[in-house]
């Protein structure tokens, strides 16, 4: 439990830790207060610049002597790694703090550790204190680490019948001067302001940060496929770096080559240059929180990409009656796909309206309204788990798979060991490409992914294509219950191995039958009233989970969906049939 002082400190660090907005990339911003041993404030500090000392440096400076046995209120779990800096775990401990309070878990396995190492030298160490406005105040550096790849904010300004600009093309100005003001604002926070090639031609816009004293200049980024940008562009001039990205093949001998411009190739996709590759090449740049200022089209693109975190709208009392809408093709043809969103504030700025929302997140693994995916069976590729996070009781994968990831877009389906998962993001990076899908907590208590680990192998496979070879047997990626390895016998030319069957599933399972395990289409060998045998050839054993399962670990079982259709129709099913399946 906190006292009503570390909980106003923890108010107050949260606020330092806000004016190091827009300055502090690719690191987070942090603030921190020190109480002495009777609970008074004795110093207080934030994380102003990247490579300078972090906020608990600078509040154990301001308390000196008066830190021993007192507080630490702190909006970030303290760092426990030697970057620019040293650790700040080791500081506290050596101003011989007494207790640590910090809002948030450090994500990032480079600095996470800092709360353990704090309790293995006695110092007493709580987390959670003001945990949603320490989040808040972190939002775009807490997605990018979490998400890998930047936090995007999609900003438009549109009239109050929803254009963002006139028929002719003019756009200048819907909004009023508060909210151009406002604008600056969101300029001045982000580390890289971005448009598309359509408002570079249209506007010529400049994208800098103007009349913000101190404002840290964004990257200025035009998404420009055929490097179309004039030499004279208002973009190119010295007030802050600029990127233009341009496909592999365009030609680039007249872009200016000088200092601050610089030009990126990026592979293109079926329109324009890829979302994600975008956003990759931003991240490897330290961009760490994306302003994406238009036009509706290249919007439309990063929506349908799933990469908008956050939508702030500015809405003036202007009719136009023509003119492009503030967002073009999303991907979105009928209303069940209607991306809703949850409003986060709504603001008056002088005449204008300022509504920010965010996407409501649709748990993935829910029936989607728009289809139903049909698998086969045949995995296509072992993949990998590279990273777990937890979403309140809903977990996040992000899975290495790179067959089934090439060409994969946000809303695509992937069967994860049978479990069919929606795609959230396409990640590239040095890494390699992975996707991350959003598994909810149902699914993951009753299908064997809540037992999955970072470095868990997987089996994946895509969706059957229209036209394709149905290999195995249909699977719907609808897991009925889960098994386990009993165990595993070899043959000269393959292996017999046992699998737990759930009493509820048996009547599903026959002899010569099909099942499908970890998303793996099988035969039944042999099928008992708990359990039933699966012979595996050596192919199987090389390509899949079952070849590394041992006795005891778990496996998702799907029955054959022939089965349950024939109990209904003979009507032996008393009406429990499915409900229990987790997707
Ligand atoms: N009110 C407001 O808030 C704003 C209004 N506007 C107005 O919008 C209009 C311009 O809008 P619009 O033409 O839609 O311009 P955009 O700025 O959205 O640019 C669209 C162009 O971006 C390029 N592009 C690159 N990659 C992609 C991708 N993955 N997906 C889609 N496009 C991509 C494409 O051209 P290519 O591939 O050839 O490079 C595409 O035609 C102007 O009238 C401007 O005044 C603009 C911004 C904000
Ligand atoms: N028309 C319009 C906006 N348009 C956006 O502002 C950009 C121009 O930026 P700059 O050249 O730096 O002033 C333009 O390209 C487009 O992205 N913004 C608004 O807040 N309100 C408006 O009414």
């Amino acid at each position: 439990m906190a006292t009503a002082a570390e909980a106003q400190a923890m108010r107050h660090a949260v606020a330092l830790a806000a004016r190091g907005l827009g300055h502090t990339s690719p690191n987070p911003v942090v603030g921190c207060v020190v109480l002495d041993a009777g609970g008074r404030v004795v110093g207080e500090g934030w994380h102003q610049r990247a490579g300078g000392p972090h906020a608990e440096v600078h509040a154990l400076r301001a308390a000196g002597e008066r830190a021993r046995g007192g507080t630490a209120v702190v909006t970030l779990e303290p760092c426990d790694h030697t970057g620019r800096t040293g650790p700040c775990s080791q500081a506290l401990i050596a101003a011989g703090i007494a207790r640590v309070h910090y809002a948030v878990a450090d994500p990032t396995a480079q600095a996470k550790g800092g709360a353990a190492t704090l309790a293995a030298a006695g110092v007493a160490v709580d987390v959670g204190l003001l945990a949603d406005e320490a989040e808040a105040v972190n939002e775009p550096w807490l997605t990018a680490m979490r998400r890998g790849r930047p936090f995007v904010l999609w900003k438009f300004a549109a009239t109050l019948d929803g254009r963002s600009a006139a028929a002719d093309g003019t756009s200048r100005w819907i909004t009023s001067a508060e909210s151009r003001a406002d604008v600056h604002r969101l300029r001045a926070e982000a580390d890289a302001v971005v448009v598309g090639s359509g408002t570079l031609r249209a506007d010529d816009p400049h994208l800098a940060v103007r009349d913000r004293e101190g404002a840290t200049q964004p990257l200025r980024v035009v998404v420009d496929t055929g490097a179309t940008i004039k030499p004279g562009a208002r973009v190119l001039d010295d007030a802050a770096p600029t990127l233009i990205a341009v496909a592999e093949d365009a030609g680039i001998a007249h872009l200016p080559r000088r200092p601050g411009v610089e030009t990126v190739r990026l592979p293109r996709a079926e329109t324009g240059l890829r979302i994600p590759a975008l956003l990759a090449e931003l991240h490897g740049r330290g961009v760490r929180s994306v302003l994406l200022e238009g036009g509706p089209t290249l919007a439309g693109a990063f929506l349908a990409a799933g990469a908008v975190d956050k939508v702030v709208g500015y809405l003036a009392p202007v009719l136009l009656g023509a003119g492009p809408a503030a967002l073009a093709d999303a991907g979105i043809t009928t209303i069940a796909q209607a991306l809703r969103l949850e409003t986060a504030d709504v603001t008056r700025l002088g005449p204008d309206l300022r509504v920010t929302a965010a996407p409501i997140a649709v748990p993935a693994t829910a029936p989607s309204p728009r289809r139903t995916e049909v698998f086969t069976g045949i995995v296509e590729e072992l993949g990998e788990i590279v990273a777990i996070e937890h979403l309140g009781d809903a977990s996040r994968f992000q899975v290495r798979g790179p067959l089934v990831t090439e060409g994969a877009k946000h809303g695509d389906s992937i069967a994860v060991n049978g479990v069919c998962l929606t795609v959230v993001d396409i990640i590239e990076d040095a890494e390699g490409t992975r996707f991350s899908a959003d598994v909810m907590a149902e699914t993951l208590n009753r299908s064997g992914l809540g037992a999955l680990d970072i470095g868990s192998r997987v089996n994946l496979e895509r969706p059957m294509a229209l036209g394709g070879r149905l290999g195995g047997h249909i699977v719907q990626g609808h897991v009925d219950g889960t098994g386990a390895i009993v165990d595993r016998k070899l043959s000269e030319h393959w292996e017999i191995v046992k699998i737990s069957l759930p009493a509820e599933l048996s009547r599903y399972v026959v002899e010569k039958g099909s099942i499908t395990v970890d998303g793996i289409s099988l035969t039944v060998v042999d099928a008992g009233s708990d359990y039933f045998t699966v012979s595996l050839i050596p192919t199987t054993l090389a390509l899949t989970t079952l070849g590394v399962k041992q006795a005891g670990d778990p496996v998702n079982l799907e029955v054959d969906v022939l089965a349950k259709y024939v109990e209904r129709l003979l009507g032996r099913d008393n009406g429990t049939q499915d409900k229990e399946a987790t997707s």
